[in-house]
């Protein structure tokens, strides 16, 4: 559905993107995962025919992104990080529009308008105007418009940013259920770990401009940290004896060990080793990127919630 070979964009001295080669199979959800200014939005506007590449190729569900570029956006859906609703129009009519200017008649544009409107939690505000909307009701109706004409593939660029945990809850599983109701391919950018952890299937790790890791969330915790498991003890000897036939690393009267399977490793200690307390670690997708990088992504993601709440 996506193949892009050493994508390429510099804006002047900047190097946005660094030649990705990045591969989506049709029906995979894919979350990018990076901190900002990593080259996430720039990569989706190379894919969505936005803006052309410096260098590299794209193609997008069977078309490059440079030479046929109204073929791409026909099959694509996409969803930016600012408003792309208008102001004048009510909620619905506006939904309704841009299912017409996809090509839908009217029945069936509004068909699908009333089911996005409910999916989306959008009822009370779809015969508002929608420049007397909130943030965050500004937000699913974009979503909403991104996704009228059933697109085969969807591009969301930081969808739930901006929302309260329940809408972004409620979005998360539209975007799931989607998914498994009509099998669209799903490429989204992210800043939320635990959105990236619980609803994409493969996490594409993206720092300045470049993939440094791409699996599913299990397999990059499991590679790139290990469960943590740490045992503890009456008596530095009795850990120091415990480190010894473990393996594991004593630190006064605890032992630590790490693994890909630490339930496992924790059960057959508690049995062989029996320690006073265990307690078991699992990793976050924070810790991989941490591994990787030897920066937290926490802490940016921090502060674009911060500049979201100043700016709300
Ligand atoms: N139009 C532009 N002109 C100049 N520099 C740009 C332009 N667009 C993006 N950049 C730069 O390219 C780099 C990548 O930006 P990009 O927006 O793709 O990152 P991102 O990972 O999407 O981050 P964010 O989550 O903040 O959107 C940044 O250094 C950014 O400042």
């Amino acid at each position: 559905m996506i193949e892009t070979r050493e994508l390429t964009k510099h804006f002047k001295d900047v190097r946005a993107v660094d030649g990705i080669d990045l591969t989506v199979a049709r029906g995979e959800l894919v979350a990018l995962l990076g901190p900002n200014g990593a080259g996430k939005s720039t990569t989706l506007r190379m894919l969505t025919t936005l803006i052309p590449p410096t260098s590299g190729s794209a193609r997008v569900a069977g078309f490059d992104v440079v030479r046929q570029q109204r073929e791409v956006r026909l099959r694509i859906g996409y969803i930016g990080q600012g408003n792309g609703a208008g102001h004048s129009q009510r909620g619905r009519d506006e939904l309704i529009s841009q299912g017409r200017a996809y090509g839908m008649s009217v029945k069936p544009a509004r068909a699908r308008a009333d089911e996005l409107i409910e999916s989306l939690g959008l009822a009370e505000v779809a015969n508002r105007t929608v420049s007397t909307l909130s943030g965050g009701q500004r937000r699913r109706l974009d979503i909403a418009m991104g996704l009228i004409h059933a697109p085969e593939l969807l591009f969301l660029d930081e969808p739930s940013t901006g929302l309260d945990p329940q809408n972004r809850a409620n979005l998360q599983e539209h975007i799931v259920r989607l998914r498994a109701e009509h099998g669209t391919t799903i490429v989204l950018t992210t800043h939320y770990l635990e959105e990236a952890d619980s609803m994409a299937e493969r996490v594409v790790v993206i720092d300045h401009g470049r993939i440094i890791a791409d699996d599913t969330p299990q397999r990059l915790k499991a590679k790139h940290v290990g469960d943590r498991v740490i045992l503890g003890f009456a008596s530095a000897d009795e850990a120091a004896r415990a480190a010894q036939s473990s393996g594991g690393r004593q630190d006064g009267t605890e032992v630590r060990i790490t693994d890909e399977d630490g339930p496992r490793l924790a059960a057959r200690l508690a049995a062989t080793l029996a320690p006073a307390s265990i307690e078991v670690i699992r990793p976050t997708l924070d810790d991989v990127f941490l591994t990787l990088t030897g920066r937290s992504l926490r802490e940016d993601a921090a502060a674009v919630t911060k500049t979201e709440l100043v700016e709300a």
